[in-house]
C-alpha cells in the first residue's frame, strides 16, 4: 500500500490461522500487532535498511510458524529469533512476495526503494543457504546411462529441467543443477501425463477384482499395481521402473544386528509395529488373489519380498499431489523422484499441480549454483521416520528430532487437551536462562501447574523456587532412566558395519546426544535454581 509519500506494507496475521491465538501473543510480547504496518522509508541514517528488514523478518517469521515451532518458540522479548531453516525461508521468500506485488503496482519513485529491500532480502536468503546447506560431494566415476535415458524420454514427454542426474556421496541419485539458478526460477517441471497416480490403475483387470475387496485403499491398489508394471516389458513406465534400485535399504529391511542396536531407543518398537502392520497387510491379501486369480496375480511376483520392495518404493518416492480437480492422490514421478532431502532445501512447495500449464513445477526458494545438488524437502519429519520409510538420517541438526512425552495435559487448562508434551536438543534453543533452561516453556508452565496450581509466575520467592527444583530433578530423572537404556555407541569402527548397523548405531548416538543435552539442561537448572533458593534464604535470613 501506497500513497503520494509514504510506501509501507502490511503484514497481516490472517484471521484464519489455525494458531492464531498463539501467534498473536508471540506477535505482542516483541511489539507488534497481527496487522502491522510498516513504513519502507528511505532515510539518509547508516542502517535504515537493515531497521527495516529486521523488523520485517521478525514479523514474518511468527506469522510463518508451524505447531511443532510454535511449541519450542521462547515466549520471551528477544530480537534476532530463529526457529528453523523451514520457517526462515518461509518468512523471506513471503517477504519477496510481498515485495514483488509492491513493485507491480507501485509508483516509479518508490522503485529504487522496494529494489534495494529486494536485493537485501535476496542477499539474506542466499546467505542463509551457504551457511545451512549441505554441499554434496559428487560421485563423477559413477555413470547414469538409464537416468540419462529417463530425462530423454521425460522431454519427449514434455518435461522441461535445469537438472542433471548424478551419484552424490551417501544419498544415491541426486538433482544436480546444469546452471546458475535463482530464486522463483523452476528447476523441473513435469507434466500431469507422466505422473503415476490412481488413474493408471482405473481401466484395469486388477481393479476391477481390487475394487471388491473390503477397505482396500487406493494407495494399495496401486502399490499392487507397480509390483506387477515393473515387469512389464511394454509398459510406458518401463524406463523409469528400469530406473529403479533393486533393493531399498530402508529401516523396514532392518536385519536382526540392526534392530537388536536399536535397544532402549524408541525406534525399535516403532520398526517392530511397521512391519508387522505390512505383514498383516500382505497377508490379508496373499496367497489369497494369487489363488483365485493367478493370470492378474502371479505367485512369483506377489512373495513377500516384492511386496515389501513396493512399500519401500511408495514410501521413500511417493509424493503427495494436489491436482486441479482439488484431489490429494499419492503419486511416483519419474524424474523428480530423483530430488533428496534436505533439512534446508531448494524446493519447498510442489505439491500442487499447476492448472493453467497441467504441470508440476518444482520453484526454487533458495538459489542452487550450478554443479550444486538441488534438494527438495520431503516434510518436517523426524529422524526415526526418515530411517524407517526413506532409510537415511539427515545431516545437520533436525528441528524435528524430538522425543514425545507421555504426560497426561488434560488439567492443563490454559491448553487445549490434546497438547503433545515433548523435547528436543536442548542446543536447538537460544534461551537457557533462569526458568527457560533451552526446555520447551509448555511443558514446564505444565508441570509448574501441575505441582502447584496457584503458581505466580517465575519468581525468585522461595514456594516458587522450591517446585522449580522439584520439576526439574523429576524431568532429570526421567532422562537419565532413559539414558541408561541406551547402552553406549561408539562410531569408531563403523567401516565394520553392514548398512544397517551403520544406520542403527548413528541413530542410537544422535538420540543419546538428545537425552543427554536434557539431562545436563536439567542439572545446570537445578545449579540455577538452587543458588536463587541460597540467595533467597539468606536474604530472609537477614530480613
Ligand atoms: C526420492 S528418492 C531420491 C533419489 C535417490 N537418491 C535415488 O538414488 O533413487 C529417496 C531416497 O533417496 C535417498 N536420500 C534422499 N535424501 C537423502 C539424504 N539427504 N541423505 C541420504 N540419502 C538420501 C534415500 O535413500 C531415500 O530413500
Amino acid at each position: 500500500m501506497e500513497t503520494d509519500e509514504e510506501l509501507s506494507v502490511v503484514l497481516e496475521l490472517p484471521n484464519d490461522d489455525i494458531f492464531y491465538d498463539k501467534k498473536e501473543k508471540l506477535l505482542q510480547i516483541k511489539g507488534f500487532s497481527p496487522n502491522e504496518r510498516i513504513y519502507l522509508r528511505h532515510s539518509s541514517e547508516p542502517g535504515w535498511m537493515s531497521a527495516i528488514v529486521k523488523v520485517l523478518v521478525q514479523i514474518a517469521r511468527i506469522i510463518h510458524l508451524n505447531e511443532l515451532e510454535l511449541y519450542f518458540a521462547d515466549d520471551v522479548h528477544s530480537s534476532g529469533e530463529f526457529y528453523s531453516p523451514r520457517n526462515e525461508l518461509e518468512a523471506l521468500n513471503f517477504i519477496v512476495s510481498l515485495i514483488d506485488t509492491l513493485l507491480s503496482s507501485c509508483k516509479h519513485w518508490h522503485t529504487n526503494v522496494l529494489q534495494e529491500l529486494q536485493t537485501t532480502i535476496l542477499g539474506l536468503i542466499s546467505d542463509f543457504g551457504d551457511k545451512n546447506g549441505m554441499k554434496a560431494i559428487v560421485e563423477k566415476d559413477h555413470f547414469c546411462d538409464q537416468e540419462e535415458l529417463l530425462l530423454e524420454w521425460g522431454k519427449s514427454n514434455g518435461v522441461r529441467t535445469q537438472l542433471q542426474i548424478a551419484y552424490v556421496k551417501g544419498a544415491g541419485r541426486g538433482a544436480i543443477a546444469e546452471k546458475d539458478l535463482k530464486v522463483g526460477d523452476i528447476a523441473l517441471e513435469i507434466p500431469v501425463s507422466i505422473i503415476i497416480s490412481e488413474e493408471l490403475v482405473l481401466e484395469t483387470d486388477m481393479y476391477n477384482v481390487l475394487k471388491e475387496v473390503d477397505g482396500i485403499s487406493s494407495e494399495t491398489i496401486l502399490l499392487l499395481w507397480s509390483m506387477k508394471e515393473k515387469h512389464n516389458s511394454n509398459s510406458k513406465f518401463k524406463i523409469y521402473f528400469d530406473t529403479l534400485p533393486e533393493k531399498f535399504n530402508t529401516g523396514l529391511s532392518f536385519g536382526i544386528d540392526a534392530i537388536t542396536a536399536l535397544d532402549g531407543t524408541l525406534l525399535l518398537e516403532e520398526i517392530m509395529q511397521a512391519r508387522q502392520h505390512l505383514h498383516d497387510q500382505y497377508d490379508e491379501l496373499f496367497p489369497a488373489l494369487c489363488t483365485a486369480f493367478p493370470d492378474i496375480f502371479p505367485p512369483k511376483l506377489y512373495t513377500w519380498e516384492h511386496f515389501l520392495w513396493a512399500c519401500e518404493l511408495w514410501y521413500s518416492n511417493g509424493m503427495k499431489i494436489m491436482f486441479s480437480d482439488g484431489t490429494l492422490k499419492t503419486c511416483l514421478i519419474p524424474i523428480a523422484g530423483f530430488l533428496n532431502h534436505s533439512l534446508c532445501p531448494h524446493i519447498m512447495h510442489y505439491g500442487k499441480v499447476d492448472t493453467a500449464a497441467n504441470s508440476l513445477k518444482f520453484r526454487l526458494s533458495r538459489p542452487c549454483r550450478s554443479g550444486e545438488e538441488c534438494c527438495l524437502s520431503y516434510g518436517n519429519f523426524s529422524s526415526s521416520y526418515f530411517l524407517t520409510f526413506y532409510g537415511f538420517l539427515p545431516q545437520g541438526d533436525n528441528p524435528y528430532d524430538v522425543i514425545p512425552l507421555d504426560i497426561d495435559s488434560t488439567e492443563d487448562k490454559s491448553m487445549s487437551s490434546s497438547t503433545t508434551h515433548m523435547v528436543r536438543g536442548t542446543w536447538l534453543s537460544n534461551n537457557h536462562n533462569m526458568y527457560y533452561y533451552g526446555l520447551p516453556s509448555p511443558l514446564l508452565d505444565h508441570l509448574r501447574r501441575s505441582r502447584s496450581p496457584m503458581l505466580r509466575t517465575k519468581t525468585y520467592l522461595q514456594g516458587d523456587l522450591e517446585n522449580e527444583l522439584e520439576i526439574l530433578e523429576d524431568l532429570r530423572s526421567i532422562f537419565d532412566k532413559m539414558l541408561d537404556g541406551m547402552d553406549e555407541t561408539s562410531l569408531d569402527n563403523r567401516e565394520m558395519w553392514s548398512w544397517d548397523e551403520k544406520l542403527a548405531h548413528e541413530y542410537k548416538f544422535q538420540q543419546r546426544r538428545i537425552v543427554s543435552s536434557i539431562s545436563t539442561s536439567c542439572l545446570t537448572g537445578v545449579d540455577m535454581a538452587k543458588n536463587e533458593l541460597c540467595k533467597c534464604l539468606a536474604e530472609d535470613s537477614l530480613g
